[in-house]
């Protein structure tokens, strides 16, 4: 285990009232052995399992995967040069069988049935970007579509485990923002956001997703260019540490765009087409750091961190800190918390992707509440959001073969009804740049 997470396991257990730990051996398909751990403890309101599984032939050179017991077990095997491996477990009963017996030392928790279990999320297995793999073969990308499918059409989302980005770069990226914000006010507004570019720095309560009037206290930097604008000289590595990331960030968005493909029967470049400028003139993809400062007691009325809001494009990558209060609706409009899965990253679905495949993948609502607890309420929380968006002349129509005949347009019409997607009102949408302007317009309205 990277000594990262482990240390975010340790504190976790070591807040956690009680907590249990259940050691297992079993064997995998291919007959090899494999040492399984859950460990369990009580996450504010949740019991969170993480489960770890590795080859206990070669304990020494595995990665460890973590798993929620609740899902799918799959494991992406350590990434071998050039080679993307998946082997499911389904077959040994794990996964979608019966919750593992895992009573001990958990017996004394009387409120247990009180609690909610964080079994919510489907698991996506992922794949390596900082590695040589551009191209996954192609039944890799099958499997791992699959799997996507199926979360992104039920819940919006998934988390992604052996992406392949470094933990420590996005913590460096944590750190680098961190000294952009101890910077003065009138420092950090050099960098200020100036509409309708939308790259630049936004200070906390200027930004609001809610309609309500609630303040929203986060400090956020959107960073759409790597190469100018930048606060380099107030805070020294700030843009070679972003860079880095953001460079990994896109590769990753990149071979999720194919396996998005894939996942809807489209062909292989179906949405790359549509995603070549990133980071470049013409496409408004972006990274955004986030932070959240800490919050005294009692809570402030009116004050939240992030409003209830679907992103507005493809689809969004997020990187979050251990501090939680990520919350994400489903489909009964029933807001639940998102647990936190140490180094995963969570992909959620966008509002030009649903309208793009008529709702099969809806587009999450998501926020970011204010923790109860006042331990938790008075750290800040980190997050980074890398936001995939498609080529401003890009027009989004819905897939044909996404369409029942009845909604299928007639040739050389390029406007769209759209059945469920919040766009039924206007009926209408022209391109990927102009549905982000009108969204813009309203998130940045005073
Ligand atoms: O900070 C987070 O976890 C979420 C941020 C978010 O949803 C956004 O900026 O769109
Ligand atoms: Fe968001």
């Amino acid at each position: 285990m990277s000594s990262d997470i482990e240390a975010i396991m340790k504190e976790k257990i070591n807040s956690s009232q009680k907590f249990s730990l259940h050691i297992d051996e079993s064997t995998d398909i291919s007959g090899h052995a494999q040492l399984l751990a859950y460990i369990r403890y009580i996450d504010g309101d949740v019991i969170a399992t993480n489960f770890f599984i590795r080859d206990s032939r070669n304990l020494e050179g595995q990665v460890a995967v973590f798993i929620w017991p609740t899902n799918r077990v799959v494991r992406l095997y350590p990434p071998a040069k050039g080679s993307l491996f998946v082997a499911s477990y389904d077959s040994q009963g794990y996964g979608g069988g019966s919750q593992p017996r895992i009573r001990t030392g958990a017996q004394g928790i009387e409120s247990e049935s009180k609690l909610r279990y964080d079994r919510h999320i489907t698991l996506g297995t992922f794949c390596c970007p900082s590695g040589t793999v551009d191209v996954p073969c192609k039944s890799t990308v099958r499997r791992v579509a699959a799997q996507l499918h199926r979360a992104l059409s039920e819940k919006g989302l998934a988390l992604l485990v052996n992406h392949g980005i470094p933990e420590d770069k996005i913590r460096a990226v944590y750190n680098a923002f961190d000294k952009f914000c101890d910077l003065p006010e009138d420092a950090r507004n050099t960098y200020r956001r100036i509409s309708p570019c939308n790259h630049g720095y936004v200070s906390p309560g200027t930004e609001r997703f809610s309609r309500e009037h609630i303040e929203e206290m986060r400090h956020t930097f959107n960073i759409c260019w790597l190469d100018r604008k930048l606060p380099e000289a107030e805070v020294q590595g700030f843009q070679s540490v972003v860079t880095s990331l953001a460079q990994d960030f896109q590769k990753l968005a990149t071979l999720l765009l194919r396996v998005l493909a894939s996942s809807l029967d489209l062909q292989a470049e179906y949405f790359l087409h549509s995603h070549s400028n990133m980071f470049e003139e013409g496409n408004e993809s972006c990274m955004r750091l986030l932070y959240y400062p800490p919050l005294g007691a009692p809570p402030t009325p009116g004050v939240t961190r992030c409003g209830e809001h679907a992103d507005y494009g493809t689809f969004t990558l997020l990187a979050q800190d251990c501090e939680g209060g990520l919350e994400v609706q489903a489909s009964n409009h029933r807001w639940s918390r998102v647990g936190h899965l140490p180094g995963s990253i969570l992909i959620n679905t966008g509002e030009l992707l649903a309208s793009w495949t008529n709702a099969t993948y809806p587009a999450l609502r998501h926020r970011v509440v204010v923790p109860e607890q006042p331990k938790i309420r008075s750290k800040g929380r980190h997050s980074i959001a890398f936001f995939v968006h498609p080529d401003n002349n890009t027009p989004i129509t819905p897939i044909q073969c996404l369409m029942t005949k009845a909604e299928q347009p007639s040739p050389n019409s390029c406007s769209v009804k759209n059945r469920k997607s919040h766009h039924a009102k206007h009926n209408t949408i022209y391109t990927a740049y102009q549905h982000l302007q009108m969204r813009f317009r309203e998130t940045y309205a005073s």
